[in-house]
């Protein structure tokens, strides 16, 4: 079955709101390929949200990049899935290595996350992935089904859910994984899901790459049998990301 291609920018800037306008201006001018072939989300800082999401053009969506999921509230400084919902913002990025590693977000944290989340309504780019020294030591596979285990012990609907495979030695570093690297553990990934949740949830869900990529490199990992897209870092800041968003295969 055909997934609909999924691109992603993570806005992980400090920006003034001169340049988030400017880069929604230049993806509202943007001609791309209609959100039957691509789905578009931009994930901008917390504070340029509503903002950002008062300016985008329809076909585009918008995504936080975490949120809290303490019943009832927000915990200090962040944002709860309950006020996203009441925002009107859609999506949400949940898992982010930089959490895990940084703020000790457990699988088992993020698997709570990622339901809650879904629970109240919001999409979710569910993010895994090892460390260099994970991928030097062999576990890569281990620890990538060992984080979607996680996620798929409390998560019973999948149609909301896009796995992004971030190798955490490919974030913010240039060096991206080879189009046979990310082949390889999206492949493993979808067989993993495909045995443990279902061959339908396997067909059906968008396994997207994250790190480094870029106007580039972007086509040629487009071209992976279980590459269904990307979520974009410094490269979405850029006239760039217009490039990746139609390498839509
Ligand atoms: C899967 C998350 C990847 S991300 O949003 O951190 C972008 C990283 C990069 O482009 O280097």
């Amino acid at each position: 079955m055909a997934r609909k291609f999924f691109v992603g920018g993570n806005w992980k800037c400090n920006g003034t709101t001169e340049e988030v306008k400017k880069i929604v201006t230049t993806l509202n001018e943007a001609e791309v390929p209609s959100e039957d072939v691509v789905e578009v989300v931009v994930s901008p800082p917390f504070v340029f949200l509503p903002f950002v999401k008062s300016l985008l053009r329809p076909d585009f969506h918008v995504a936080a990049q975490n949120c809290w999921v303490r019943k009832g509230g927000a915990f200090t400084g962040e944002v709860s899935a309950e006020m996203l919902v009441n925002l009107g913002i859609p999506w949400v990025i949940l898992g982010h290595s930089e959490r895990r590693a940084l703020l000790n977000e457990s699988n088992e944290f993020v698997g709570d996350k990622v339901a809650y989340a879904l629970s109240q309504g919001l999409k979710v780019i569910a993010c895994i992935g090892e460390t260099l020294e994970q991928r030097e030591s062999g576990s890569t596979m281990a620890v990538v089904a060992a984080q979607t285990k996680a996620i798929a012990e409390k998560v019973t609907n999948w149609d909301n859910v896009v796995l992004a495979y971030e190798p955490v030695w490919a974030i913010g570093t240039g060096k991206v994984a080879t189009p046979a690297q990310a082949q390889e553990v999206h492949c493993e990934l979808r067989k993993w899901v495909h045995d443990n949740v279902g061959a339908e949830v396997a067909a059906k869900v968008r396994i997207i790459y994250g790190g480094s990529v870029n106007g580039a490199n972007c086509k040629e990992l487009a071209g992976q049998p279980d590459v269904d897209g990307f979520l974009v870092g410094g490269a979405s800041l850029k006239p760039e990301f217009v490039d990746i968003i139609k390498s839509a295969t």
